[in-house]
C-alpha cells in the first residue's frame, strides 16, 4: 500500500514540533503505508522513528492505543524506554500541517528478509518470539489485528518487534484494520471480532506465507469467496517440509483451538523440542560457535605444550 500524501523530508531536514518545540533531524525514510510515512530521526544523539500521517484522526487512534498500552504498563523486561516518545504537529514547506508521533526505533529487518536463505532454520525460534510478543498484548486485552509480514521486524538473535499499532483492537470489538489474506473472515474461518484466536489465525497464515508464499497467493486469487476454506490452507502446510512438523499446531490455530496464547506458546515450544530446535529463544550465533571451537583448540594446544615441556 502507498500513502496518498506527498510529504517529502530530505536527509538533514529538521522537524520542529509545533507545540512542544522539540527538534528532530531526519536521516532517512524507513517505510510507508496507508496511514503515513515513517522516518529515522535523531535527537540528543538518540535514534527514533517518526511517523507522519495525513489524517489526524487515523494517527490519533494509533496514539491512543499506544498511550493506553503504556498506561497498562505493558512494558517488557528488555524494553529500556517506552515505545511512544512524543506526539505533535509539524509544518511542512507547503504550509500544510501534519500530525506526527515519535516512537522507539526498532533496528531490525523484515521477517521474510531475516529468514531468507541461510537463516531459514531460525523459523521456529522467531515464530516462538513472535507468539510471545502477541501473548503480551493479549494479556492486556488487545488483539494486534493487522498481523502481516511488513509489521514484524526481526533484530539480532531472532528478537521480534511488532510495528504499526494501527490495527490494535480491544478484545470483543470489531478488528479495526486487517489485510485480507491474513484475515479469519476472508477464509470463512470465523468472525472479525478481536480476540487472541484472531491473531493466532493470522500467525498461522503468516507461517504459510513465509514458506509457500506463491501458492498461497495463487490459492487466494483462484478461490471464490464462498469456496475459500481453512482446509485449503492446511493442504499447503502438509506439502511443505519445514511446516509439516508444525501442521498440528497450525491446524489448531486455524480452528481457534487454543484456550489462550500461553497455551499456543507452550504447544509451539513442544514442537520445537520434538524436532530438536533450540528451545532457548536466543541460540548461539555462528561467530560464537566459531569462538568456542577456537578457544577449545587453544586450550588443547596449551595442555599439549605443558605436557611436552613438563612444566
Ligand atoms: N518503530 C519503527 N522502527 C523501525 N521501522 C519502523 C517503525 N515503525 C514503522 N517502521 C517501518 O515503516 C513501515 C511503515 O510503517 P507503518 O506500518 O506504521 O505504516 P502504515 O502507514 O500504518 O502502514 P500500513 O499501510 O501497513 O498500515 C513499516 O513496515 C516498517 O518497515
Amino acid at each position: 500500500m502507498t500513502t496518498s500524501f506527498k510529504l517529502v523530508l530530505e536527509r538533514g531536514a529538521v522537524v520542529t514540533g509545533k507545540w512542544k518545540q522539540r527538534r528532530y533531524r531526519v536521516d532517512r525514510l524507513l517505510g510507508e503505508g496507508a496511514n503515513g510515512k515513517v522516518f529515522l530521526v535523531s535527537r540528543d544523539r538518540s535514534w527514533y522513528a517518526l511517523k507522519v500521517g495525513s489524517s489526524a484522526v487515523d494517527l490519533q487512534s494509533e496514539v491512543n492505543v499506544l498511550q493506553s498500552l503504556a498506561g497498562q504498563q505493558l512494558r517488557r523486561r528488555d524494553a529500556g524506554e517506552p515505545f511512544l516518545i512524543d506526539v505533535d504537529d509539524l509544518q511542512a514547506r507547503d504550509g500544510r500541517e501534519y500530525p506526527f508521533y515519535v516512537m522507539k526505533y526498532v533496528k531490525g529487518v523484515k521477517l521474510s528478509d531475516y529468514l531468507r536463505a541461510e537463516r531459514r532454520e531460525w523459523f521456529p525460534v522467531v515464530g516462538c518470539n513472535l507468539l510471545k510478543r502477541l501473548w503480551e498484548l493479549h494479556r492486556a486485552g488487545w488483539a494486534f489485528g493487522d498481523l502481516k509480514m511488513e509489521n514484524v521486524l526481526v533484530a539480532d538473535y531472532g528478537r521480534v518487534e511488532l510495528v504499526d499499532y494501527g490495527g490494535v483492537t480491544e478484545f470483543g470489538k470489531g478488528v479495526r484494520q486487517f489485510t485480507e489474506i491474513y484475515d479469519r473472515g476472508f477464509w470463512n474461518a470465523g468472525s472479525r471480532s478481536a480476540d487472541a484466536a484472531y491473531d493466532l489465525f493470522s500467525f498461522a497464515v503468516l507461517c504459510v506465507q513465509l514458506h509457500e508464499g506463491r501458492r498461497l497467493q495463487q490459492l487466494s486469487a483462484a478461490q471464490l469467496p464462498q469456496t475459500r476454506s481453512p482446509e485449503e490452507l492446511l493442504k499447503l502446510v502438509q506439502a511443505n517440509p519445514t511446516l509439516k512438523p508444525f501442521s498440528g499446531w497450525i491446524s489448531r490455530a486455524i480452528a481457534g483451538g487454543f484456550r489462550d496464547t500461553g497455551e499456543a506458546v507452550s504447544a509451539w515450544q513442544a514442537v520445537m523440542h520434538r524436532i530438536g530446535t533450540y528451545h532457548n529463544s536466543q541460540p548461539a550465533p555462528r561467530w560464537m560457535k566459531g569462538l568456542f571451537v577456537a578457544c577449545a583448540l587453544a586450550l588443547g594446544a596449551t595442555v599439549y605444550w605443558i605436557a611436552r615441556t613438563g612444566l
